[in-house]
């Protein structure tokens, strides 16, 4: 049996609270599809969210999970980080089930879009919570005659309670590129520690992440992407984030399922799909 969920507002925009029957917690703006908090079974909120962030139509959200499409960062003429996560998303779905709660987004190109991007195309983003773990998953189909190609991610800010002590497991033996200094390199540690700003792109990650963070550990997976990037602006760029408020970024690590080094290219009629899991363990 399922229970419809009806729309509520959440700092003035259009939200979905997810409650699953386990007590976890999730809220989904339908303004860019933006996962703003969740809560598993039993445990606190694990996404940083800035008291600072913008919350209005065409503005970017600082924290959650904010969905980048079709372009990553300044990677190409469109803005930053696409335009999906300013646009307004429509509501295909949203249930509590037995053991679980489940929404679906969905966003169709407009006359804006093509003005900047001239696809035919169906983004959705579907959501689910359980107990420990969520679920993410970005779809997106060429419904267009003309072949497109895009980037995207999922730029996940995972709350951090003890940045000097925290550190994400799984990176050794990868090669990435430094956006910081322009270089490409591979990692050796096992453990990458946060002594000022990060801002990488991992290539071919296929094994689960692990944040550590005092006592608490959190697994990130990720599937059909094939980038993570890893994102902490370090004390000088953090402070002079208008929408952050000072040391915000000791409470944060930005850890993304992308698409970034190498495009998804799509033929008339073709689909992809990317999924990001995390699980409080
Ligand atoms: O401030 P924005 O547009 O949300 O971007 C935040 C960061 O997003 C990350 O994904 C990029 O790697 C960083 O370079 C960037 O600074």
């Amino acid at each position: 049996m399922t229970t419809p969920i009806s729309i509520t507002r959440y700092q003035g925009l259009e939200a979905i609270e997810l409650r699953a029957p386990d007590g976890a917690r999730a809220t989904l703006l339908l303004h860019g599809a933006h996962l703003v908090s969740w809560v598993p079974a039993g445990a606190d909120e694990q996404l940083y969210l800035s008291p600072r962030s913008a919350f209005a139509t065409g503005q970017a959200i600082r924290g959650g999970v904010p969905v980048i499409f079709p372009q990553f960062a300044t990677r190409g003429p469109l803005q930053r980080h696409g335009f999906a996560r300013g646009k307004p998303w429509q509501l295909v779905s949203a249930e509590s089930g037995k053991d679980d709660a489940l929404a679906v987004l969905r966003l169709n190109d407009d006359g804006a879009t093509r003005m900047v991007w001239p696809h035919a195309f169906e983004a959705e983003i579907s959501l689910r919570i359980a107990g420990r773990a969520l679920e993410i998953e970005l779809a997106c189909e060429n419904q267009g005659d003309t072949p497109l190609s895009f980037s995207a991610a999922l730029h996940t800010y995972l709350r951090l309670t003890q940045i000097m002590s925290a550190s994400l497991q799984g990176l050794s033996g990868l090669a990435y590129w430094d956006s910081t200094t322009e270089r490409a390199a591979t990692q050796h540690e096992d453990l990458l520690r946060l002594d000022g700003e990060t801002d990488r792109i991992y290539q071919d990650v296929r094994h689960s992440l692990t944040l550590r963070d005092g006592d608490r550990r959190l697994a990130i997976r990720q599937q059909g992407f094939a980038d993570a990037v890893v994102w902490n602006p370090g004390q000088a760029k953090g402070d002079a984030l208008p929408d952050m408020p000072e040391g915000g970024w000791k409470q944060m690590l930005c850890v993304e399922a992308a698409q970034v080094l190498k495009p998804v290219e799509l033929a008339p009629g073709e689909s992809w799909a990317g999924m990001q899991t995390l699980e409080l363990l």
